[in-house]
């Protein structure tokens, strides 16, 4: 238990009623997890407003209403505190209730449209193999040093976010490698987090159902750099044009990475084979396990992280060189001669560098077939470029299911469709039926033939309807390929 004011201190306050020594038990933004003395903190949702379930709160116990307007009628015996903005509040109410966390370890966040996944989980390895007991937040789970915690968002709420940091500080964590999506940047998820750093990757299309425009994407990302304190480093890709836009009006100390611009942490690929990339980071010629140019990017901002937080050159390249990054990214699967390779890329611009990364390192005899849907009640302006950028980039393609949510996988389909010209039409086919789908590439290959599914990586199950169905693209395929392939 602790003191209301406690609790609020940092906290913009409008107004308050009640008592503020009051003990409170927990703090939670949904009705539906209330327990008794807590504080409810409403919160204005996209689907509902937190604010209609005050008195449903009440019901349940909560002693404490933390809001942004006070309700019509004020209930003798509870404590009403009106604050500014509720999202952030609820941050910085977290952070004070788990007594600060994020002030006892580094913090790093990592944002960009793609590759955070890859950047933390890199990164995590890296410090568990230096040595250090190490905290992870990431899209495929959460981790203290080799403990799973499951995930089920990319950056949790605001006091998951910090119940997780407490157990990491308690465990003894020195450090933890986290995710920023853009979506828990602008619901301030990590409002009253204190960051040792914070990386971006790269910004391209996606997200923009939520966003609504371009602009508004790239403002989210930047908040994260905007708000950063004095005492941090803010990393970014120099190479990407919006990688500068980061860095306008940002504290903490400028930091960059580039393949190509010139930048503090500069590297060259070497080559950049199916088996691996050979990089030139530093004057230094290093060997390393993951695949695709767009890797060099990430492995040049793991370094950066490392060097910035104190380590030493060599033993982090040493040390980076023999780990292999996050599952379901660029993983290989060959039975039977031919080669299926399981990727997340869900955006286009994800999809065009693992397609230009199989095209770059295949010798040009076999076919690439490539299996991609996308996902339903999310960014729909991504489905026809995508689609237009499989059948462009592979000798087939086959346009499928991918976690459909609440809409019909054949009105995503149509989407994907629309993106296609008359005469590439014949090298795809629709079905709508995922395994089906990945069971007539291999169908429709022979021996050398890669197949590249795209679109859901680690993820192990197909969502219809608000049902997860288990389903796992490595599995499907593995299992098909070992019946077609054993005759
Ligand atoms: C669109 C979106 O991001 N929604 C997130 C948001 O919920 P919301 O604003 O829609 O909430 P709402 O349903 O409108 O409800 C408003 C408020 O009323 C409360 N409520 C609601 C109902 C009730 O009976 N009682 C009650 O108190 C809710 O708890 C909430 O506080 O805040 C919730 C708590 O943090 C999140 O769980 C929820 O994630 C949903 C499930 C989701 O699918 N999010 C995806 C899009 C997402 O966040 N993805 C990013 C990664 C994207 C990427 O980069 O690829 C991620 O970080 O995972
Ligand atoms: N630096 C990069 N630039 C472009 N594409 C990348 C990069 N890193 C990874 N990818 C591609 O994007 C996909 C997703 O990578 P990753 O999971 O690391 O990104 P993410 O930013 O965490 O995505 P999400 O927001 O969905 O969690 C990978 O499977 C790969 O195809
Ligand atoms: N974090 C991303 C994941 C997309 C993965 C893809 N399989 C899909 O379902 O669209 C999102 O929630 O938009
Ligand atoms: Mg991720």
């Amino acid at each position: 238990m602790k003191v209301l004011k406690d609790i609020l201190y940092k906290v913009s306050l409008t107004s308050t009623i009640g008592d503020m020594e009051r003990k409170v038990s927990a703090i939670v933004f949904d009705s539906r997890q209330v327990v008794d003395d807590c504080a409810f903190v409403a919160v204005p949702g996209t689907q509902v407003d937190g604010h209609n379930f005050i008195s449903k709160a009440l019901e349940m116990g909560a002693k404490v209403i933390v809001c942004e307007k006070l309700p019509e009628t004020i209930q003798e015996g509870i404590t009403y505190v009106q604050v500014v903005n509720s999202a952030k509040a609820l941050g910085i109410m977290a952070s004070n209730f788990f007594d600060n966390p994020s002030e006892k370890i580094k913090v790093v966040a990592v944002t960009g449209t793609n590759g955070k996944t890859t950047t933390v989980t890199l990164l995590h390895q890296l410090f568990v193999a230096m040595g250090y007991s190490t905290g992870l937040l990431s899209t495929v789970e959460n981790k203290i040093n080799e403990n799973v915690i499951p995930a089920t968002h990319t950056t949790p709420d605001a006091v998951s976010v910090q119940a997780l940091l407490r157990k990491m500080v308690d465990a003894g964590c020195s450090h933890c490698f986290m995710e920023a999506s853009s979506h828990a940047i602008v619901q301030e998820r990590i409002a009253g987090l204190k960051l040792a750093g914070a990386v971006f990757t790269n910004i391209t299309h996606d997200h923009l159902d939520y966003h609504g425009t371009f602009d508004e994407y790239i403002k989210a990302k930047k908040k994260l750099f905007d708000e950063l304190p004095k005492d941090a480093f803010a990393l970014v890709n120099a190479d990407d044009k919006r990688g500068m836009v980061m860095l306008q009006n940002c504290k903490a100390a400028h930091q960059t990475f580039a393949l190509k611009s010139s930048a503090d942490f500069k590297g060259k690929v070497i080559s950049n084979t199916l088996e691996g990339l050979e990089l030139d980071i530093n004057g230094k010629l290093i060997w390393f396990r993951l695949i695709g140019a767009f890797n060099a990017y990430n492995l040049l901002g793991v370094f950066g992280v490392a060097v910035l937080l104190g380590e030493e050159e060599e033993e982090v390249l040493r040390e980076l060189s023999g780990i292999r990054g996050a599952k379901g990214r660029f993983d290989r699967i060959t039975i039977g001669g031919i080669t299926a390779i399981v990727d997340y890329a869900h955006t286009p611009d994800a999809l065009e560098n693992v397609l230009k990364t199989i095209n770059g390192v295949r010798n040009g005899n076999e076919q690439l077939i490539t299996v991609v849907g996308c996902g339903g009640n999310r960014d729909k302006t991504k489905r026809p470029t995508m689609a237009k950028i499989a059948v462009t980039e592979s000798d087939k393609a086959i346009f499928t299911s991918d976690n459909p949510r609440f809409e019909e996988p054949m009105d995503i389909l149509k989407d994907m469709q629309a993106g296609i010209g008359p005469t590439e039409i014949r090298k795809t086919l629709t079905i709508e039926d995922r395994r089906e789908a990945i069971k007539t590439a291999v169908m429709l290959s022979k021996k050398g033939d890669i197949i590249l599914i795209a679109g859901k990586g680690h993820e192990d199950y197909q969502e219809i309807k608000g049902v997860k169905h288990h389903f796992d693209d490595t599995e499907v395929v593995s299992e098909i390929l070992n019946q077609m392939t054993s005759n």
